[in-house]
C-alpha cells in the first residue's frame, strides 16, 4: 500500500503526560513532547523499557488519560478532532465507531455470555440478531474459543481465554484506527497466527495501528515504521512545576526519540 502521500490519520505534538501522586505529594512525567504521525493502513511499533510509558500513550491516545499538554488531531469521518480535549460524548461516538483499543485484561460483565459480548458491536452497528451471533461465534472460533464456553459467562474464563474474547470483540467490526497494548500477551500459538492474520487483513483494508508487542516477533511482518521511548533524568525542579519527589533526588521523565 502507498502511504507515504497520504494525510496522516492520526497527528499526535508535543504530547505530554504526567501523573501528580497525591499521595506523595510528587509528579511522575509519564513522557514529554511526543511528536508522531500515522496513516492509514500503517503500523507502528512502540518500543521502550519496562515504565518508559507505552502504555499510558496508548491510553493517552484512547483517552482513558487527559495529558497535560499537546494535541492528538484525528482525522474522523466527520472532520478533524483533537481527541485531547474532545467532549467524552465525541469520545464515546468514536470509541462505537472509529477507535479500537485492544488489551490483554478483558472488563468482564457478569452475566453476559460470551457470545454476546463479541456480537455486541456489531448489533450496535445494524446487524440482525441471529447474523451477529453468527459472526461473533465464527471470531470466537477463529480466536480458539471452544464452543462450549460460547454461551458461558467469561468472568470464570482463563485468562487467555478471557483474552481471546476480547480480541474477537475488538476486532470484529473494522475500526480505522486501533491502538494494540500487548494483545499477544498470555495467547497459544494458534491465537498468536489468528490475530496477526486478522491484523494483516485489517491493515490491507487500510486500518491504521499503533501498539506494543512483549514479543515483536508476532508481528514483524506487519511493522512500517518504530518509535521508541526513552528515559532520561532531570535534576529535581526542571519540571513544569516544583513539586518534591520524596525518595528521589532525581527525577525521570520520558520522551520520544
Ligand atoms: N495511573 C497511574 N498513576 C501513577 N503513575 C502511573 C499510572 N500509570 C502509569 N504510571 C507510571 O507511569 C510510568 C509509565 O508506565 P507505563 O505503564 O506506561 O509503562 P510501560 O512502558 O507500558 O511499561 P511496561 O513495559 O512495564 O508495561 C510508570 O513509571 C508507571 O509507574
Amino acid at each position: 500500500m502507498q502511504i507515504l502521500d497520504t494525510p496522516p490519520l492520526l497527528r499526535v505534538t508535543g504530547l505530554t503526560k504526567t501523573f501528580h501522586m497525591h499521595h506523595l505529594d510528587s509528579v511522575l512525567h509519564a513522557f514529554e513532547g511526543i511528536d508522531f504521525a500515522l496513516t492509514a493502513g500503517e503500523f507502528i511499533l512502540l518500543r521502550g523499557a519496562n515504565g518508559a510509558g507505552k502504555s499510558t500513550l496508548l491510553r493517552t491516545l484512547w483517552r482513558s488519560y487527559l495529558p497535560v499538554g499537546g494535541h492528538i488531531w484525528y482525522q474522523s469521518r466527520l472532520g478533524e478532532i483533537d481527541l485531547a480535549r474532545a467532549a467524552d460524548i465525541d469520545i464515546a461516538l468514536l470509541r462505537r465507531e472509529e477507535i479500537g483499543f485492544v488489551t490483554q485484561f478483558l472488563n468482564a460483565r457478569p452475566r453476559v455470555a460470551a457470545e454476546e459480548i463479541v456480537a455486541e458491536p456489531l448489533r450496535l452497528a445494524g446487524r440482525a440478531g441471529n447474523e451477529a451471533l453468527e459472526e461473533a461465534r465464527h471470531w470466537l472460533n477463529q480466536f480458539g474459543v471452544r464452543p462450549e464456553l460460547w454461551r458461558a459467562y467469561p468472568s470464570t474464563f482463563s485468562g487467555g481465554e478471557q483474552q481471546k474474547v476480547n480480541l474477537a470483540r475488538a476486532l470484529v467490526l473494522p475500526q480505522r484506527l486501533l491502538l494494540l497494548d500487548e494483545p499477544t500477551a498470555s495467547l497459544d500459538a494458534g491465537a498468536r497466527q489468528a490475530l496477526v492474520r486478522r491484523l494483516s487483513d485489517l491493515k490491507a483494508a487500510g486500518v491504521a495501528m499503533i501498539g506494543v508487542f512483549h514479543y515483536p516477533g508476532d508481528v514483524a511482518e506487519l511493522i512500517d515504521r518504530e518509535i521508541s521511548l526513552t528515559t532520561r533524568t532531570l535534576p529535581q525542579n526542571s519540571g513544569q512545576d516544583d513539586t518534591r519527589d520524596e525518595f528521589n533526588d532525581e527525577r525521570e521523565r520520558y520522551v520520544a526519540v
